[in-house]
């Protein structure tokens, strides 16, 4: 039997309704949610996600202010505009889209925004919350695979959760979102000896490796949930995920595909922190 598709798109629309809902709430009260979008260069995917993402916060009803800065800003100047939103009180959420471009040091402007407006949930302070148990913002793309999962009604608790690349965006983050869940939790990477043994355990498989095709339907068990995190650009110009999804296809019990699975999610959790990061 086929496995059943996980929608982002739709888990997104439905968290965006909901959200407009906590908006309006929000703006009765006085408060208009606002996001500081920081876009520097012209790489063409970044704009394409910054558009998408001033897109939702129209949707949603947040006012987002826009940020478009040459690709030859320096760190100074970068870091002078970040100083600038995180004084703001009308400014509750700070996004600077990455990549950056070779000159800045990403980790000194992730780490220069006030850790209340890290709306991304890259700030150390925020990694290290969730990795403590306390709370804070978690990143977009993780925080939006738990609530697919959740939504989708996969019981967590107990189960064996497989993650195939360590990445701190992605891998090491959802590895403690998991855990969070009480799943027992492997972090499989380029190392790991036995990788198509260490996947086949899974009932819960996340691919997050940036190869495409990289997960085949032999590394998958029967029935298992599996999570495509990969968005490679082929030379066609098509999207293709780390999951060979027609081999996967027909062994998983649930799969997200790409387009249309985690992607959209990454967004949607966006707009959530902009709310929670006003609401405070
Ligand atoms: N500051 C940040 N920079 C980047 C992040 C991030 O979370 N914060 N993540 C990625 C890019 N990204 C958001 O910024 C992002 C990537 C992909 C999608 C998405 O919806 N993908 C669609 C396909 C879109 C397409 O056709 O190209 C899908 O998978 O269905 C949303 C957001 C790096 N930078």
């Amino acid at each position: 039997m086929q496995a059943k598709i996980i929608d982002g798109k739709a888990i997104a629309r439905d968290i965006k309704e909901e959200l407009r809902v906590e908006v309006e709430r929000l703006k009765a009260n006085g408060t208009v949610p606002t996001l500081a979008v920081v876009l520097v260069g012209g790489d063409p995917a970044s704009a394409v996600y910054v558009k998408n993402k001033k897109a939702a916060c129209a949707h949603v009803g947040i006012r987002s202010l826009s940020y478009e800065l040459p690709a030859d800003t320096t760190e100074a100047s970068l870091l002078e505009l970040v100083e600038e939103l995180n004084s703001r009180q009308d400014v509750h959420g700070i996004l600077v889209q990455l990549p950056l471009p070779v000159q800045i040091d990403e980790d000194k402007v992730l780490m220069a925004i006030r850790p209340e407006k890290d709306v991304d949930g890259f700030h150390p302070m925020n990694v290290g919350n969730l990795s403590i148990g306390r709370p804070g913002f978690v990143s977009c793309t993780p925080a939006g695979i738990l609530e697919l999962l959740k939504r989708t009604g996969i019981q967590l608790k107990g189960k064996k959760c497989v993650i195939v690349g360590r990445s701190n965006i992605v891998g090491k983050p959802v590895a403690m979102l998991l855990l969070r869940e009480h799943a027992t939790v492997t972090i499989c990477h380029s190392r790991t000896e036995d990788l198509p043994g260490e996947c086949r355990q899974a009932d819960v498989l996340v691919a997050a490796v940036g190869i495409p095709n990289f997960i085949k339907g032999s590394h998958v068990k029967p029935g298992a949930v599996v999570i495509d995190v990969g968005i490679n650009r082929l030379a066609d110009g098509k999207l293709c995920g780390d999951v060979d999804y027609v081999e996967c296809l027909e062994v998983a019990g649930h799969i997200t595909p790409v387009p249309g699975g985690v992607g959209p999610m990454t967004i949607a959790m966006l707009m959530k922190n902009c709310v929670e990061a006003a609401s405070k």
